[in-house]
């Protein structure tokens, strides 16, 4: 008699895959052995399924943290100073998926210069420096891109530029690999460079298939990428032709242990041109005329734009890995909520907390207020280094004016009237390079007036205007805990979470009488 299978003699599904009659023993034994390991697989997989879905279930005594704010503030980031504080090697995991949003970000970056660029002919006029952005307009309009206004200002400025890539220039020494173009016109070599960079700008759009998973948002203009939650796992489904894993531990098994963004053949790819490409990026981020529109702010780069091409000697290197600075510098815009769990131990007691991070443009924030519901404490994330900004999907709203009509709506929400409060004033270190730079924050900020443009007052500033509408809209006395941050910056961000977490707890432990 034959020794029973997992296949059940009934089922028809189960006959069809039968195996032959003509199966000897020892075929018989590898088979079983095999299904044996199958379904040991399969169970731990529900196993770890059934724990991962009980861990993400809210329970009495959990803390429900919310981090709300506009675009590009900072909430991400600091959801991954949480993840680095409680839940370090879940970050070690995804550290390779980042590799793909670091090129995005880079290829990018370089995509809006040279469109920019080609916008102003390739030349920089003769505009002075101090009024340039008021009184020109760019000669060829080929692509509208330096005509949007952008909501990000460069901080770089010719003083400022790092020291490495202006030095000496190629073709100012003469070095062989810009293929001798030391004597032509700043408008040759920017041509030549953008011909040798067009194959690495033809990977922009791949890259951000492969992180959207081909998935639009209406409102991106910058041709940003929005991922929802869990955009790793799924990166590595796109990397293998959408064919949908079986489980989602799986993917996530995938990622722990065999994937490497290596063996996705368009990173590769992209990994390969950059590491070619090197000296070319180089050679245009350090060009006269890039830094004389950036100087003249007709050319406006993000923060992260300048970071990854001031690293770029390291980011285009073959065996690049991202660290963990890179990734926090990393963007890559939030879709909808995106639920983290953290285990927080103190006093000896390990609760769990629920970290919502929401995406902050307007076209996302409609999905916040299910989440108001029960939420113990709130982070609202402003960016004070953009008063010299505007909103990307409402170009003549300047972005201070809408941190604070963003906060005066949440702080006057009735589902969230006794939620703790906390107030990340964020970015102060752009802020503080930007005042440096001589930008003044009266030419944004009319009602800054005469007031003294450095660091201290301007800050305090835009701290008495959050307080301000917190006052009037404060019907049940809570206290706002306010806080200047950098969120990239890890030892001074940890030590802002413990104060914060000492102060949730502190409210929350009272409210739920645990004390
Ligand atoms: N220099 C500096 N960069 C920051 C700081 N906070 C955030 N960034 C950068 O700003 C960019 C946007 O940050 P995110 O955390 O993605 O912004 P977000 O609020 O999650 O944006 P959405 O998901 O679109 O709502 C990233 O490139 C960050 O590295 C900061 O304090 N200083
Ligand atoms: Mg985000």
């Amino acid at each position: 008699m034959r020794t029973p299978s997992l296949y059940s003699q009934d089922d028809p599904i189960s006959a069809a895959m039968k195996p032959p009659p003509t199966e000897t023993d020892a075929e018989r034994n590898v088979r079983l052995m095999a299904e044996a390991e199958a379904k040991r697989v399969s169970d731990q997989i529900d196993e770890d399924l059934r724990q991962e879905r009980e861990r993400m279930k809210r329970k009495k005594g959990d803390v429900k943290l919310l981090l709300l704010g506009q675009a590009e503030s900072g909430k991400s980031t600091l959801q991954k100073q949480f993840q680095l504080m409680y839940k370090p090697n879940s970050l070690d995991q995804e550290r390779i998926s980042w590799k793909t949003v670091i090129y995005f970000n880079v290829v990018h970056s370089l995509k809006h210069i040279l469109n920019t660029l080609e916008a102003w002919d390739d030349t920089l006029d003769e505009d002075p420096i101090e009024d340039a952005e008021s009184i020109s307009q760019p000669k060829s309009r080929v692509n509208g891109i330096a005509q949007q206004p952008s909501p990000s200002a460069s901080l770089m400025t010719a003083s400022s530029m790092p020291s490495g890539l202006t030095s000496s220039p190629a073709w100012s020494n003469g070095s062989s690999h810009t293929l001798n173009v030391s004597r032509e016109p700043g408008a040759v070599q920017i041509s030549n460079l953008r011909r040798r960079l067009t194959p690495l700008m033809a990977t922009d759009a791949p890259l951000a298939d492969r992180l959207s998973g081909g998935i639009t948002v209406s409102g991106s203009g910058k041709g940003s990428v929005y991922v929802r939650n869990g955009w790793q796992a799924r990166t590595i489904e796109n990397a293998l032709g959408r064919r949908k894993l079986s489980h989602e531990t799986e993917v996530k098994k995938s990622l722990e242990s065999s994937y490497d963004s290596g063996q996705d053949i368009l990173v590769q790819d992209v990994g390969r041109m950059l590491a070619a490409a090197k000296d070319d990026i180089k050679d245009l981020w350090s060009h006269p005329t890039v830094k004389g529109l950036i100087a003249r702010r007709k050319l406006k780069l993000d923060e992260w734009s300048e970071f990854f091409l001031r690293h770029i000697s390291r980011v285009a290197a073959p065996d690049y890995i991202p660290t963990t600075d890179d990734i926090l510098h990393a963007r890559i815009q939030t879709m909808g909520v995106a639920e983290h769990v953290f285990d927080v131990n103190i006093h000896g007691k390990s609760v769990s907390w629920h970290l919502f991070d929401v995406g902050g443009a307007r076209g996302q924030r409609h999905s916040w207020v299910p989440y108001f519901d029960d939420a113990n404490a709130i982070i609202f994330v402003a960016p004070v280094s953009a008063f010299d900004q505007y909103l990307e999907e409402d170009p003549r709203t300047n972005r201070i004016d809408d941190s604070l009509q963003l906060f005066t709506q949440i702080c006057s929400n009735a589902l969230l009237k006794s939620v703790h409060l906390v107030l990340f004033l964020n970015k102060t270190d752009l802020l503080k390079a930007k005042l440096e730079t001589g930008l003044k924050v009266r030419k944004y900020i009319t009602s800054f007036g005469e007031r003294s443009n450095d660091y201290e007052t301007v800050v305090q500033y835009f701290r008495a205007h959050f307080l301000q509408v917190h006052r009037r809209n404060n019907e049940n006395r809570r206290v706002l805990y306010t806080h200047f941050t950098s969120v990239v910056d890890t030892k001074a961000t940890q030590r802002i979470i413990g104060n914060v977490r000492d102060s949730i707890f502190r409210g929350y432990l009272q409210s739920a009488a645990l004390v």
